[in-house]
């Protein structure tokens, strides 16, 4: 394998930005999005609340760059209807927003969504003032009336089960007529690398955060001013590309990596090596070249990453130990505990611990490996499947949910036969399965 990719747009920063966006002060544009099932949720999500989201015309086969004028006084109507699907960025960051507009909204999504950890963005928010019916559930579905205000202030959340309720609140938070002093209490908050994001972008569209004190930022109320922005590729999708490289001895690179970023994907520039590739940054090309060994190592906070590193460490010849990610178990799904099924049912080794997972060396086969509509089980069954024969990846299209045509771009770099289009040759009624 020596292939080129082109990834597609990062789904944090396009969700963050399409936000920010219907918070500003005038019409944002929005660069190379991400449009992906995510990213079409949260502009139908904002359109239902009154936004306009306009796609500007495009080379063909190129992604509409967004024009997004902001929520309007008068907001769409009510009572409105906002399906999350399964996008954590979708349930916790639009139901503030939510609150900031007049009439009731009601908020729902795929079955799994329902079992999401949801509880303290609905008591934070109940705390902020709003009137919120979630039938005592303490998750998805519920209904927010908004008075077309919050005061803000100050609050205490405890975010140990998501970074994305502090995202949620500090991205909504200087249009709160006294701001926002938000505290965490409790265990420690995951996924820190993403409320850095939610820091950075807020600063970079004119807002002031102070996090200088752990687990507090105070946002200065006062307005959001409109912008123009190309979004990174997204590094954690590249992360499958790059472990094919690594799982296969071959070379994969990357366009358009950026030098700095607070994207949790740049960490694959550090994980890598430690399993025995080789790594290199030459301006914006990342190139990633599998060594002629794989090994295990140990593993802190690495969030949406797991998946994929997970699927390498059950190909490595030592063992391997992932940890600080007991709060994968509230993600797309139960991310612990597929992984140990599907890993192990292929034949593997792998035992969850109370906050990740122990992976040992073991010979694999063949069978199907299950995904649990999560897009990042399926991609960790394409990577195992590129060097274990017979392994069958169900439901292959939950990869949409973060990228378009994964099979197409997964065929196009590993050489492989696209998987739809050997399904159909065969009329074997493998839909769906690569
Ligand atoms: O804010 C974001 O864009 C995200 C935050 C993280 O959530 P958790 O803190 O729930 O892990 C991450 O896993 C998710 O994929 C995206
Ligand atoms: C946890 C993830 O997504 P979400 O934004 O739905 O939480 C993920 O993409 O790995």
């Amino acid at each position: 394998m020596d292939a080129e990719v082109s990834i597609p747009g990062s789904k944090s920063l396009t969700n963050r930005f399409l936000i920010l966006a219907a918070l500003a002060d005038g019409p944002s544009i929005i660069r190379r999005p991400l449009a992906s099932r995510d990213t079409a949720l949260m502009i139908d999500a904002l359109r239902s609340l009154g936004a306009v989201v306009e796609e500007l015309p495009a080379d063909s086969g190129s992604v509409p760059d967004l024009r997004v004028h902001p929520l309007a006084p008068d907001s769409g109507p009510a009572p409105r209807t906002i399906d999350c699907g399964l996008a954590g960025t979708v349930m916790r960051f639009v139901p503030p927003l939510a609150g900031l507009v007049p009439g009731t909204t009601v908020f729902d999504g795929d079955p799994h969504a329902r079992r999401r950890p949801m509880d303290s963005i609905i008591t934070a928010l109940r705390e902020l003032g709003l009137h919120l019916d979630d039938a005592g559930a303490g998750s998805l579905p519920f209904s927010i009336t908004g008075g077309g205000g919050i005061r803000g202030g100050r609050l205490a959340i405890d975010a140990s089960a998501s970074s994305q309720f502090v995202s949620a609140l500090l991205l909504v938070g200087a249009r709160f007529t006294d701001g926002l002093h938000l505290e965490h209490v409790g265990a420690p908050v995951p996924s820190l690398d993403h409320i850095r994001m939610t820091v950075e972008v807020l600063r970079a569209v004119g807002v002031a955060v102070d996090d200088s004190v752990p687990n507090h930022w105070r946002i200065t109320p006062g307005k959001i001013n409109p912008f123009d922005i190309t979004v990174e590729p997204d590094l954690s999708n590249a992360g499958p590309f790059l472990a094919a490289a690594v799982v296969t001895g071959g070379t994969v690179r990357v366009r358009h990596w950026p030098g700095t970023t607070t994207q949790v994907g740049d960490r694959w520039r550090s994980i890598l090596p430690l399993l025995g590739a080789s790594v290199d940054l030459d301006g914006d090309v990342l190139t990633v070249s599998g060594g002629p060994t794989l090994r295990g190592g140990s593993f802190a906070d690495t969030s949406e990453l797991a998946p994929t590193l997970a699927a390498l460490c059950a190909l490595a010849t030592t063992p391997s130990m992932l940890t600080g990610i007991a709060h994968l178990r509230g993600h797309e799904t139960d991310r612990l505990a597929a992984l140990v099924a599907e890993i192990n049912g292929l034949g593997g080794d792998a035992e969850e611990t109370a906050d990740g997972l122990l992976i040992r060396p073991a010979a694999l086969h063949g069978g199907v490996f299950h995904t649990y509509d999560d897009h990042r089980m399926a991609t960790a069954g394409a990577i195992l499947g590129l060097v274990v024969e017979g392994v069958e990846v169900e439901n292959i299209g939950t990869t949409a949910k973060t990228m378009p045509d994964f099979p197409g771009r997964w065929a196009a770099v590993t050489g492989t036969a696209h998987p739809l289009r050997q399904a159909e040759n065969a009329s074997s009624g493998a839909d769906g399965l690569l």
